[in-house]
């Protein structure tokens, strides 16, 4: 299974003082989904556009299968960079464009194609630049899923989408990735909407990589308990609280820790922390550290 690593890697602008991206050691494994996290200007774009060889290194290494990915267009073909420049003709017809993409890449998936312009309820006939943000975003996500690359870089892919439209992409995304294993790299600053999806959590903050972990080991003994406030509080108790949300004489407690030995009262409701929730502990707790 091919993989993407990541060495030392540091990037800075010519004639700026500062990197934006600080010694990223990372490793993208083959046939999982990756959330790319972090705040506006963290440098996740940047990332993926060295990866995807949009942009050169200042210094480390990105290899593929333990080969260079820079200037090695075999390589290259292998990872699909969705963004939000605009790079398709823009007076061209959509059926046009779709043509076009379809006719650089051999195991392009038509079939998927055609299916995905009549879920999400594409004219053709439309050109590229006389589409509306979301529509733009809808041909990229078509692109996307159809491309036989078995590394999809996802750029904020739901930018300007309805709620209607992102749950018919996240659908699609799951049903393609079920029939067809590949990676997807997913950044978003919505992680309520991919914390199903994910199975890998990236978080970067100021060029640098705050958290590199499985979903499941993020997500391993952090729970929010929640009920009648006094059951609450004597199943919980002796338990170090990360949070309490209060709603009259119900309340959540937020907690990462095992569970209680207490039985735990009838009318208390168990479940696991959000991982937005978690990731924000996370962060929070490594800069008290
Ligand atoms: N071409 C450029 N010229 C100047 N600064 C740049 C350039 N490209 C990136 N930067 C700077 O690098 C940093 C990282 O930007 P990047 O777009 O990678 O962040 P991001 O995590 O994708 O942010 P966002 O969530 O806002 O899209 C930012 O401070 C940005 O201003």
């Amino acid at each position: 299974m091919s993989k993407i690593e990541i060495k030392h890697l540091n990037k800075r602008l010519i004639g700026s003082k500062e990197n934006i991206l600080n010694d990223i050691n990372l490793t993208f494994d083959g046939e999982k989904i990756y959330g790319l996290f972090g705040q506006n200007g963290a440098g996740k774009s940047t990332l993926m556009s060295l990866i995807a060889d949009y942009n050169k290194t200042t210094s480390g290494e990105i290899l593929l299968d333990g080969q260079e990915i820079h200037n090695n267009q075999a390589l290259i073909n292998k990872v699909y960079y969705m963004n939000q420049m605009d790079m398709f003709p823009k007076h061209e017809k959509l059926e046009k464009l779709f043509k076009m993409i379809s006719n650089i890449y051999p195991d392009y998936d038509l079939s998927l194609q055609k299916e995905l312009i009549n879920k999400f309820n594409v004219d053709i006939k439309k050109t590229f630049n006389s589409l509306s943000t979301g529509y733009k975003s809808i041909v990229k996500i078509i692109i996307s899923l159809c491309v036989p690359c078995e590394f999809i870089l996802l750029d904020e892919p739901t930018l300007g989408l309805d709620a209607r439209n992102r749950e018919v992409f996240y659908r699609e995304l799951i049903a393609s990735y079920s029939k067809n294993p590949r990676t997807f790299i997913i950044s978003t600053h919505i992680i309520e909407e991919v914390d199903q999806i994910i199975n890998e959590v990236v978080f970067i903050k100021d060029g640098r990589v705050k958290i590199n972990n499985s979903v499941d080991d993020i997500r391993s003994q952090s729970y929010s308990v929640s009920g009648p406030a006094e059951d609450v509080d004597s199943y919980v108790q002796g338990i170090h609280i990360l949070e309490k949300d209060r709603l009259g004489r119900y309340e959540t407690v937020h907690f990462m820790h095992e569970l209680p030995e207490n039985p735990r009262p009838e009318s208390v409701d168990v479940e696991k922390m959000k991982l937005q929730k978690l990731l924000v502990y996370i962060m929070n707790s490594e800069e008290v550290e």
